[in-house]
């Protein structure tokens, strides 16, 4: 090996070999989708923000969207259940599918698409209400009101966000006297409550410390057995850690979309390989 190829050879920011992953590949050709994005351009007044964006999300996997700030990872999970017809000056065009139906319809019923579609932030947003009650409010919101029904709602779900041991025997406290990671969990909970297909989450472990973080991202490992996962990760370590599948986005373009092992070893485009070598970003 001359010098030469030996400074071509990349430093993998991420040894995802390292990680303890499945080695083997996933074919996303192979996969049952959940989402197809189809030619879908977003504008924030002139400027746009997403330029043509192709691409399917398979179903019960993890899909990490990665790239550097402001290219568009946010606006493009926001899409996804509608978030953005909140932003004034936000503009849509193309299509996305889910099961068969482009939600972008006029026909479609948006409280609805966000209770199949939950999406969870970066800092944790639970209500000024007890534990008991964040999780139960999306039914109540339904009109459920049946203690014996919500009681089992709320410990399912609770048990479902790796949180009822902790919690059972304080469930009328309130839930601002959680930690941030508890109230992260917390508002997992209450997300799956009202048993969404696909949850999104955008940063979702950013505000928290390293503990807490890997409970998380052992949540989301556990949860991808019933749920379709987006996550918006600055951390490329996590999107390794979490992902089955990983897309690059750059300015507003998908660059590349593939097997999480294969995005992080094996890069199809010189631009993925400059942002998980470090090359910038
Ligand atoms: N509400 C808004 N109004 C106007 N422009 C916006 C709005 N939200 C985002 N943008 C712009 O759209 C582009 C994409 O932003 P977005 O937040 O989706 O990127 P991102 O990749 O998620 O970034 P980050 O990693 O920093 O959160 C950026 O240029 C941003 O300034």
């Amino acid at each position: 090996m001359t010098d030469q190829t030996i400074n071509e050879t990349p430093t993998h920011a991420v040894d995802i070999t390292a990680l303890g992953r499945d080695t083997e590949q996933r074919d996303l050709a192979k996969e049952e989708m959940c989402l197809e994005v189809k030619d879908l351009q977003l504008y924030y007044g002139e400027k746009r923000a997403l330029h043509g964006i192709n691409m399917q999300i398979p179903k019960n996997r993890v899909t990490a969207f990665i790239g550097p700030s402001g290219c568009g990872k946010s606006t493009l999970l926001r899409c996804f259940n509608r978030m953005n017809d909140l932003v004034d000056i936000c503009r849509i065009e193309g299509k996305i599918m889910l099961d068969n139906e482009n939600i972008y319809d006029r026909s479609v019923d948006v409280t609805e698409l966000r209770r199949r579609v939950g999406m969870v932030f970066q800092k944790p947003n639970p209500f000024p209400k007890s534990i008991y009650e964040n999780v139960a409010y999306g039914l109540r919101i339904q009109g459920i009101n049946n203690r014996r029904v919500l009681d089992e709602v709320v410990e399912q779900s609770l048990r479902g966000a790796a949180l009822w041991d902790e919690v059972k025997d304080r469930l009328h406290d309130s839930a601002l006297g959680m930690s941030g990671g508890q109230q992260q969990r917390l508002v997992i909970a209450r997300t799956i409550a009202v048993k969404p297909d696909v949850l999104l989450l955008d940063e979702p472990a950013s505000a928290l410390d390293p503990i807490s973080t890997l409970k998380i991202e052992e949540l989301i490992n556990e949860l991808k057995n019933e749920y379709t996962i987006v996550i918006v990760t600055h951390n490329m370590q996590q999107a390794a850690r979490v992902s089955d599948y990983t897309a690059f986005m750059y300015m507003g373009d998908l660059i590349e979309f593939g097997d999480t092992n294969q995005i992080f070893t094996n890069p199809g485009k010189k631009q993925t390989e400059d942002y998980i070598t470090g090359r910038y970003g």
